[in-house]
This record gives C-alpha cells, structure tokens and sequence, in this order.
C-alpha cells in the first residue's frame, strides 16, 4: 500500500459494509481498507482511546490468523494487516462515502477518530491478468446444520433451521419486505440438486447473503434497488454462450460452475462431514423427492466442509450452552481478575485454541470447562455469520463456459463475550415468533422439481 503520508482519498471508492465495519477498495491496486463503525447506542462498547482502537484491531486480525485460520484452512482466509490511517484522509474518506451508504446501514458511523484499519487483498478484484473481468460471487451462508434433540425445549428447533425461522421474525419486523426461501440447509447438503436451489432461491431474494460481483462492482445484491434477475442473466450471457445465451441455460450453467467450485476438495478420497440426525429444514421447499435421496457427503475440505465443521463446534445450541455461560459470568463476577487469565477477551494466541481442543467432553464442573465451550460457541458463531467469496476466472482458448476457481472466507471477526446473552434473547423471540406464526406442513412447491431442472 501506498506510504500513509500520501493516502489520497480520490484513491479510495465505497466498496461495502456490514453492521459492524464498513470497506472501501483502492480504484488501481486489489486492495481494500476495512474501518469499523459505531452507533451511539455502542458508545460504551466503542473504544475509548487509540490504543484501544488498534488492539481490537490485532485482537480481529490474531482470531483470524491463530484461532479460525487453523480451523478453516489456511488456503481460505486472508487476514490482513493494521495499518494506520492519517486521520485528515479517514474524514475526508467519511464524507466522500456518505451518500452512496445504504440507508438502512446509516445507523452507524464509521470510526474516524483512531486512525486503525485492516487493509486487505481485494477479493472481488483478484490481480491477475485476465481477457474478461472475474466473477466473484459472495455468500454469507449461515448456519448450516439442526441442533440435537438432548439441547433444546422446543420440538420445532430440531425441525425447522435457524435461517428459516428468522425469515419469519425478520419479515414481521420489516427488515425484509419478502421472506427468503432460501435454506441452508439445502446449500450444505451435499446434494447438488438441493445446492441448486438453494442458490436460485439467493438469487431471486438476495437480502445480505447473496452479491454478485463482476470485475470489482457489485451488479446483484446489496442494493436498495434490486435489479430483476432477467437483467443480472444478460450480464453473465458472455461468460455462458455455450446454450445460445438462453437464460435458462446462463442460469443454469452459472449455478453448476458455483456449486462445483463449494464442493471442490483437495483431498484424495474425502468422505464428507459426519453429521447427526435430521439434515433436512423442514420449511425448505425443495422437493421430497430430491429429500428423499438422502443425505450425500459434503466434501471435509471443501469450503462448505470446513465452515460447517466450525459451526458444528456449537454442541450444545444455546440453550444448552446458557447455563456455563452463567456459570462464567459469575465467577468473573466474584473475580473480575480471573478475566485475563482466562482469556476471556483474547490475546487470541496459539494457545488460546490449544486450550479450547484440550476441552473434556463431559462437565467437570470446573470454571475452564465452562469458558472453553463458551469459547467454542463464540467461535461457531463467527463461522455461522462469515461469508464464502468465490472467484471464477474464465479460461482462455478452452471450451466456453470453463472456469478456474478458487474461494476465500471472509468477516472472520471473533464475537465478544455479552453477545451470547444477546442470542440467547434472539433466540428465544425468534422460536417464540415462528410457533405463533407456524403455518403449518405445507406440500412442496415443486413437486416435480426432478423434471424442472437440468442434472447438475
Ligand atoms: O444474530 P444473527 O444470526 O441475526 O446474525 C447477525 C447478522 O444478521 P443476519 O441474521 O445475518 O441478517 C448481522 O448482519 P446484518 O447486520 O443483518 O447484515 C451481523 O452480521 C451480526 O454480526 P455482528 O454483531 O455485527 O458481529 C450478526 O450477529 P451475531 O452473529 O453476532 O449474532
Ligand atoms: N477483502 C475483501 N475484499 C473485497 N470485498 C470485501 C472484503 N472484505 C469485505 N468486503 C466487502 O465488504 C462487505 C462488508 O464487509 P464485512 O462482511 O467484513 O462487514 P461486517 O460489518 O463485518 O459484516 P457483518 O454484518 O457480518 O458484521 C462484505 O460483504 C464484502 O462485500
């Protein structure tokens, strides 16, 4: 990156954000800064001096590279670097973004106080020599997987997914117009056919899981405005020629090069992650046949293989997880010095995550118990809410419609200890939301779906 003394904002173009940072790429080089953001309400949890500011900024970058870059694969996550910012260029760079925010987003501010931020190969504008811009299409898949039977009060948690049932509260309390029929599940499975539709169904209501980006601009998701699926296809007609550039085969050609490239493995023979119990949300539309199929190994070392296997690190759901998050509460109550020693907050160091493997399985009614499966629980957190980039670079001289991928996870921030009490209220409100609004079993809405699609 350029010396900080001659950042030049003219430089630096609004990229994106989420609830918690806000990015920006660099108009020639593939690189993007990543600041966080505040609102009032967070005062308290912002930090109070420049010190602060850069620590939680290592804290972020030594969870990526000692905590999830182990767990996930090193071949997958990027985690920058901090770097700091003149703050004259931070301020001018603030004003400079400020129209093309989403409104909805505008809640916060972006810090312009401390001067810290992440800078950050540019995922969506690899820098490699290529005759037609990348695709790069970002997922933020969420959680994946059903809690068992032993954990949770209410039948339905072990029936309906997580997402699923959020669709419904989030609707009701108008952050979405339109419900998602998307389902996690079905993108997790394994099964190509429910892969299929998974991603179709992210296509046609992206919300914040779904962006499309082609040479470094977002052309689907992420917009006030959506564009309508018919105008994203005749953007991609060039790479998919192969059918005539009927939408049809575009749409199906693009989403068989994406499900291909999240189950691409490296490993020789990988037998899949070993899943218990139900793996199919009982809200998602996909057809009983294509269920009935049963369940297909989702590749360890694919990208899906290995977020999963993170999210799987959250055994006991919430509501068995609660009481040890109790149990540690009080105890720093009583011994608020304990807090370092226990790491509750970090350092996120190598041992960190030595301790967290050597964690007993059964209870011992200790303190160290308790925080390591609080800690593994914020860890499937952070892999429950991080997004997957993929990057399709067209091949050169070969047959149409051939790509080179590869993928990436991104937002790999680590989750502070409070927000576990913040899930366990989220999750009570939104079971509770979904009960009383439960329409009930509904027949599938393409029950001849086997006919409708292409095999993929
Ligand atoms: O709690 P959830 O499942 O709603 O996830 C939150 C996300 O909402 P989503 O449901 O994906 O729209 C939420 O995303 P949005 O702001 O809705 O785009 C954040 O990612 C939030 O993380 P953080 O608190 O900013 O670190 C996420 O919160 P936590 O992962 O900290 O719970
Ligand atoms: N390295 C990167 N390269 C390209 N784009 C990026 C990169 N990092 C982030 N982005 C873009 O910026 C957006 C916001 O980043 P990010 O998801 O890290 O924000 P966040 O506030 O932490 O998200 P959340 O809402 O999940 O807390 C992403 O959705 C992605 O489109």
């Amino acid at each position: 990156m350029e010396a900080a003394d001659k950042m030049d904002d003219n430089e630096w173009n609004y990229h994106g954000e989420g609830n918690k940072s806000l990015v920006v790429s660099h108009v020639q080089m593939s690189r993007v800064l990543r600041l966080l953001k505040y609102s009032s309400e967070d005062a308290e949890n912002a930090p109070q001096t420049t010190e602060e500011a850069f620590r939680q900024m290592e804290n972020i970058v030594d969870f990526s590279n000692n905590v999830m870059s182990p767990l996930l694969g090193d071949k997958f996550v990027h985690s920058g670097e901090v770097v700091k910012l003149p703050l004259e260029f931070v301020r001018q760079l603030s004003i400079k973004v400020q129209h093309q925010r989403p409104a909805w987003r505008c809640d916060k501010v972006m810090d312009i106080y401390s001067g810290a931020a992440l800078c950050l190969p540019n995922l969506t504008a690899p820098s490699i020599q290529t005759h037609t811009p990348p695709l790069c299409i970002e997922i933020k898949p969420k959680c994946g997987f059903l809690p068992s039977p032993e954990h949770v009060s209410k039948d339905i948690k072990t029936k309906v997914c997580r997402y699923c049932m959020h669709q419904q509260y989030k609707v009701a309390n108008g952050k979405w117009k339109r419900k998602s029929l998307y389902c996690p599940l079905d993108l997790f499975s394994g099964n190509k056919q429910r892969m299929y539709f998974a991603i179709k169904h992210l296509i046609e209501e992206p919300q914040n899981n779904f962006k499309i980006f082609k040479g470094g601009q977002c052309i689907h998701g992420d917009r006030d405005e959506l564009l309508s699926v018919s105008s994203l296809l005749q953007k991609l007609r060039p790479y998919f020629t192969c059918g005539n550039g009927r939408n049809k085969v575009v749409l199906h050609d693009f989403i068989q090069v994406l499900v291909d490239s999240l189950l691409s493995s490296d490993e020789e023979g990988d037998e899949g992650v070993e899943r218990e119990g139900r793996t199919v949300c009982e809200a998602s539309l996909c057809s009983t046949e294509l269920i009935r199929t049963g369940p297909q190994p989702l590749p360890r070392d694919s990208v899906l293989g290995r977020i999963l296997q993170v999210q799987l690190l959250d055994s006991l759901d919430i509501e068995g997880l609660f009481p040890l998050y109790r149990r540690v509460e009080q105890y720093l109550h009583h011994f608020p010095k304990e807090r370092s020693r226990l790491q509750i907050d970090g350092p996120y160091d190598k041992a960190f995550l030595e301790k967290l493997q050597k964690c007993p399985r059964e209870d011992d009614g200790s303190i160290e118990y308790a925080v390591a499966k609080v800690q593994q629980y914020r860890i499937a957190m952070t892999a429950k809410d991080c997004s997957i980039m993929v990057t399709l670079v067209p091949r050169r001289d070969e047959e149409d419609g051939t790509f080179s991928f590869s993928a990436s996870i991104l937002d790999l921030d680590p989750k502070p200890q409070d927000s576990v009490r913040r899930q366990q209220r989220l999750d009570h409100h939104v079971v509770a939301a979904y009960l009383r609004d439960d329409p009930g079993p509904r027949p599938p809405l393409y029950p001849e779906c086997t006919l409708l699609i292409h095999p993929v």
